[in-house]
């Protein structure tokens, strides 16, 4: 998907929500255990209820992994699924990969070419020609770590290196790589204090900002220094909307909690 599509459904739902996929079986309405393949039948019922309110599903590869070749069945059918049916929802593989440049070309054929994602996670920490790879395929964006929303963020990417913070350096030092146009970056909701200088660096580029909802992250505060004029926010909740309920009708409370972010989304995009 090319970013102004993405921009132009921004726009048409009045939406920039992101809802991550983190399926987990002890988390999810126990009568789905009984099904052929439970992770599938929940995602798809939940991307049927919330799919209007939604700009963009961010599956985070772990959760599916951790239920070994089963896992990324439900991974594939989640992603087919998608592409056939809401072919105008952008998709991020959240797999935070990156190695050497050989290496990274092969994890952008399994997420770009293989499962056909719009999207992948990446991080930054081996540099250029690790990232670069994924930076080759037309139309698809990689999306890297910038400040994450954890605690561990002080531990590095805050840290001065030569009288500015790492975070502005990996930042300062993408926009020079080769095709840094498909770059998107991961901004965390619980740092929304720092997005006015992230935007100092990087003013056009999309943010993906994960962290609110169980994180604590404040919507208003992201959107008030981290949007731009063509909004350049996805903002992501996973356990604040799918695991909003937990009966048989959980695809229903995951959309009235999608739809409350969603009209505090529309609140700020008509205040612009
Ligand atoms: O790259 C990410 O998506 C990510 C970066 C970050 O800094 N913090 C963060 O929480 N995430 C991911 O965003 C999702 C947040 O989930 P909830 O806290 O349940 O909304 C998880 O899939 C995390 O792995």
């Amino acid at each position: 998907m090319t970013t102004k599509n993405l921009i132009s459904e921004i726009n048409r739902k009045k939406s920039f929500l992101c809802i991550g996929l983190d399926v987990d079986l002890d988390k999810i309405p126990k009568h789905l255990l009984s099904e052929e393949d439970p992770i599938f039948s929940f995602n798809k019922a939940i991307i049927d209820a919330t799919h209007h309110l939604a700009v963009a599903y961010k599956p985070n590869t772990a959760f599916y992994e951790a239920y070994g070749l089963k896992g990324w069945r439900s991974l594939e059918r989640t992603i087919e699924y998608l592409n056939k049916n809401y072919p105008e929802i952008f998709t991020i593989a959240d797999a935070k990969r990156g190695d050497i440049g050989n290496t990274s070309t092969m994890y952008a054929k399994a997420f770009f070419d293989d499962l056909a994602f719009d999207s992948v996670t990446v991080a930054p920490y081996m540099g250029k020609d690790s990232i670069e790879p994924f930076l080759a395929f037309e139309n698809k964006h990689t999306i890297m770590l910038a400040l994450t929303s954890n605690e561990g963020a002080f531990d590095f990417q805050t840290k001065d290196v030569g009288g500015q913070e790492f975070y502005k350096m990996v930042l300062q030092t993408s926009t020079a790589w080769k095709n840094a146009k498909n770059l998107m970056y991961v901004v965390g909701a619980t740092k929304a204090e720092y997005l006015a200088d992230i935007r100092s660096i990087i003013p056009d580029s999309f943010l993906l900002v994960p962290g609110v909802g169980a994180q604590g992250g404040n919507l208003q505060d992201v959107a008030k220094y981290g949007m731009n004029k063509h909004v350049g926010l996805l903002v992501n909740s996973s356990r604040g909307v799918i695991y909003a309920g937990n009966d048989t009708q959980f695809y229903n409370e995951a959309a009235k909690a999608a739809k409350v972010l969603q009209q505090q989304m529309e609140v700020i995009l008509d205040a612009r």
